[in-house]
């Protein structure tokens, strides 16, 4: 089933046209990969896909019952440098139920835990604070965080930069087999192009002169990473 479909988009900034022609659909269940040189407008797109930003041409369709926007969770790139929290990793996962005032979990919510912990494989690590965890266990946890939410549409925004081959790997693992078991689709925006072909089903290549939307599995990766240097 399509969840998504963008025809003919355009996206003009300062007067400048980031791309024109735009043409891709998003399916239920499938893992679209973004790619193209940086600063080609991938967060432009994603912005405008999340409502955030217009399209200066073009139309974005929701094909959902109301016509309106699916349940959307974000997973941004992870950075050394970014500020750790004091808290446990549970505490730090259960932060992104919506408990208003309410300090305590409910009983649901504690069972909803366990499970998100277990799927992104923190549960050993559930009681470790969070500004003492590896890079990949930090991005596991925002992972999760995520997930915590039942969204419907995932966005990995370059979600996998700064990690190292393992832990790389780990999360990817981890997001796929997540969306084996649930009714989740993904969005992600990579520059890692082995990534893009070990766990992408579908893909956009972004360029100033012209794109490309196809089925990974048909891609010849060699030949997209050619043309995506050449943009470099
Ligand atoms: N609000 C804005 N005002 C002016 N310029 C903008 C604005 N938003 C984006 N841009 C410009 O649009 C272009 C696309 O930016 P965008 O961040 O979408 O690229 P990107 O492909 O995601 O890049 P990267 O891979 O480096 O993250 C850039 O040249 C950026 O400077």
């Amino acid at each position: 089933m399509n969840l998504l479909t963008g025809r003919d988009i355009g996206i003009k900034v300062d007067e400048r046209w980031l791309y024109r022609e735009v043409d891709f659909h998003l399916a239920q269940k499938r893992m679209l990969a973004i790619v193209g040189d940086n600063g080609v407008g991938k967060t432009t797109l994603l912005q405008a896909i999340l409502g955030q930003r217009k399209l200066t041409e073009g139309e974005l369709q929701w094909h959902t019952e109301n016509g309106k926007q699916p349940t959307i969770r974000y997973v941004p790139q992870y950075r050394p440098d970014m500020q750790a929290f004091p808290l446990y990793i549970k505490d730090f996962v259960a932060l992104s139920f919506d408990r208003g005032l309410r300090p305590w979990l409910s009983a649901q919510e504690k069972h909803q835990l366990q499970h998100i912990l277990e799927d992104t494989n923190l549960l050993a690590l559930a009681d470790r604070r969070i500004d003492t965890a590896s890079g990949g266990e930090r991005q596991r946890a925002y992972l999760a965080q995520a997930l915590a939410q039942n969204p419907q549409i995932l966005i990995l925004d370059e979600a996998t930069a700064n990690l190292d081959n393992s832990a790389k790997y780990e999360l990817m693992d981890v997001v796929k087999h997540y969306r084996d078991h649930h009714d989740l689709t993904i969005i992600m925006v990579s520059h890692d192009l082995d990534i893009v072909s070990d766990y992408g089903d579908d893909y956009l290549l972004l360029t100033p002169h012209g794109n490309e939307f196809g089925d990974c599995k048909d891609a010849d990766l060699a030949r997209l990473k050619v043309r995506y240097d050449a943009d470099v």
